[in-house]
C-alpha cells in the first residue's frame, strides 16, 4: 500500500480543532484523534462528543486511537458514530477479539495498538481480526515526545508476520515521527505514519504532511519489504 499519513490533532490547537482539521484536509489521509481517558494513561484529552463533532466537519476520515482503560465498552460507540478507524490497546481490552470484531460490524477498520514495551510475537492469532496493528514509537500520554528507535526491530518483525501470513493489515507507527526519523520507520515497514508535533509545529502544516508523504514513499519504494 503507498504511506498514508494521519495528523494527529493531539499538538493542534483545540479551541480551534474544526479550522486545524480543515488546515490538513487536501494533503492528509487521516485525522488521528488520541482519546486519553487519565487511567491507561497519564493525560486526558478529548472522548466520544467532541469526536461527533469532528465527524460533522472533517472532510477526511478520522482514525481513533483509544489509549483508555475500558476499550471493550467505549470501542464500539466510537465505530457507530462514524469514525473511518478505531484502534484498541492490547494492554487495555479484555476480550479483544469480540471488541475487534464488533468494530468492523460498525463498519469501521479495527485497530490494534500495543506499546513500546508489548511483543508483538504472540499476536499472530489476531493479525485477522485486524486492519491496522499501531505500535507506539513513544510511551503513550503525550505528543512531542523524542522517537524510540528501540521500536524500529519489532517495526520489522511486525511486518514480517503481516507478510507471512498475507495479510492486507495497515502497519502505523505513532509517537516522535518527523522528517529525521520517518524515512526509518518506512524502511523497516511501516505504511501508516502518525505525526502531531511536525505536522502542526510546522509553519505550514499541508507542506509538512506532503514532505513526510513524500520522504515515506522514497523510503519505501527503497526498502527489502
Ligand atoms: O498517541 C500518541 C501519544 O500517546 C500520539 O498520537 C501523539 O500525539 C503523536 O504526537 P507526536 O509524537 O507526533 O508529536
Ligand atoms: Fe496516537
Amino acid at each position: 500500500m503507498a504511506p498514508q499519513i494521519s495528523p494527529s490533532i493531539l499538538s493542534a490547537d483545540f479551541a480551534r480543532l474544526a479550522e486545524d482539521v480543515a488546515l490538513i484536509a487536501d494533503a492528509a489521509d487521516w485525522v488521528h484523534v488520541d482519546v486519553m481517558d487519565n487511567h491507561f494513561v497519564p493525560n486526558l484529552t478529548l472522548g466520544l462528543p467532541v469526536v461527533e463533532a469532528l465527524l460533522k466537519t472533517s472532510a477526511l476520515p478520522l482514525d481513533c486511537h483509544l489509549m483508555i482503560e475500558d476499550p471493550d465498552r467505549w470501542a464500539p460507540q466510537y465505530a457507530e458514530a462514524g469514525a473511518g478507524s478505531v484502534t484498541i490497546h492490547a494492554e487495555a481490552a479484555k476480550a479483544p477479539i469480540r471488541t475487534l470484531r464488533t468494530i468492523r460490524a460498525e463498519g469501521a477498520r479495527a485497530g490494534l495498538g500495543v506499546n513500546p514495551a508489548t511483543p508483538v510475537d504472540g499476536l499472530e492469532d489476531l493479525l485477522g481480526e485486524i486492519d491496522m496493528l499501531l505500535l507506539m514509537t513513544v510511551e503513550p500520554g503525550f505528543g512531542g515526545q523524542r522517537f524510540l528507535d528501540v521500536v524500529l526491530p519489532k517495526v520489522r518483525r511486525a511486518r514480517e508476520l503481516i507478510k507471512g501470513r498475507d495479510l492486507p493489515v495497515w502497519l502505523q507507527v505513532d509517537g516522535g515521527v518527523s522528517a529525521e526519523t520517518i524515512e526509518r520507520c518506512a524502511d523497516a515497514g511501516a505504511d501508516v505514519f502518525v505525526a502531531g508535533s511536525a505536522v502542526y509545529g510546522a509553519q505550514d502544516p499541508a507542506e509538512a504532511v506532503r514532505k513526510l508523504k513524500s520522504q515515506a514513499e522514497a523510503a519505501t519504494a527503497g526498502a527489502a519489504w
